[in-house]
């Protein structure tokens, strides 16, 4: 089988409020595995998958899904060509039992639900919970479970390790590698050992603007002096025994983020 691309980005520009966030942004995400979307704080990750979904106003280049031009599509009509969202902050519906947060999510008849609660059986033990009242991981696990619920063709998943504990990040990275087999993946996440483990290609972004792209994810993180120039970390927060290794479990020490070094 060839691999193509599933999404594709050419000279897309976004702003908010009459702000340029996004500027000229080109790029494929392929159309199996994950594909990282990494850049320092504040460089337009979390507005890139917003202008692809038409939620910030796109004001110039094309958004390609599958081949297809979508980027004059409302936002519903991008979602229901199988463009699924998994925002920063989980986002769970908190009075809704986990059942009804995921009922809530079923886009057509035919549910994916073996597959849903084979990846998070915990969810299914909790299926008469509030999810006001689960963990954090545990929310990022019904927000993962809702977007996998519909045959999407693409998911963007945002930041899904930020603030949880190192073991629970892990089993976060388990989820997604498992999802990853079923549906490709855009991942921003700032965990840098999540990020070599999940990754296969990669796009730094810096001031709303693509500055680097490449096939290798572990390639880019293995590079002390671009990891520092490009991600603004110091190659000890990647380094380590996680980084050692691609198939190593993120510890508490790979676990600090550039976000814990830009504060
Ligand atoms: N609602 C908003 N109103 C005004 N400016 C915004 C808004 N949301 C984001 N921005 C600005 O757009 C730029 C890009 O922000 P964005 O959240 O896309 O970056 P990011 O790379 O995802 O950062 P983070 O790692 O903090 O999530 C920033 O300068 C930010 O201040």
């Amino acid at each position: 089988m060839t691999v193509g691309n599933i999404l594709t980005l050419s000279g897309l520009t976004g702003s908010i409020g009459g702000q340029q966030v996004v500027e000229d942004v080109s790029f494929s995400v392929p159309d199996t595995g994950v594909t990282a979307l990494l850049g320092r704080n504040g460089v337009g990750k979390t507005s890139t998958i917003k202008a692809v979904l038409g939620l910030i106003t796109r004001t110039a280049g094309t958004v390609e899904l599958a081949g297809e031009r979508v980027e004059r599509e409302p936002t519903h009509r991008i979602v229901r060509r199988g463009v699924g969202y998994v925002p920063e902050d989980r986002e769970v519906f908190s009075k809704l039992t986990v059942a009804e947060n995921l009922r809530l999510a079923e886009r057509d008849g035919s549910p994916r639900r073996e597959l849903v609660d084979t990846l998070f059986p915990d969810l299914v033990k909790r299926a008469g919970q509030a999810a006001g009242t689960l963990s954090g991981g545990q929310q990022q696990m019904v927000s993962l479970a809702r977007a996998l619920l519909n045959r999407n063709r693409v998911l963007l998943v945002d930041e899904p390790t930020k603030g949880l504990a190192p073991r629970i990040v892990q089993e976060v990275a388990e989820a997604l590698a498992e999802a990853a087999k079923t549906v490709p993946i855009l991942l921003v996440e700032q965990n840098l050992a999540v990020v070599r483990q999940l990754a296969a290609g990669v796009v730094v972004l810096s001031g709303g603007r693509v500055v680097h792209t490449g096939e290798s994810a572990s390639e880019l993180l293995d590079d002390a002096d671009m990891v520092r120039r490009l991600l603004g970390v110091g190659s000890d927060h990647h380094g380590g025994a996680a980084a050692a290794s691609p198939t190593a479990a993120p510890t508490p020490s790979a676990a600090v983020t550039e976000r814990g070094d830009r504060a």
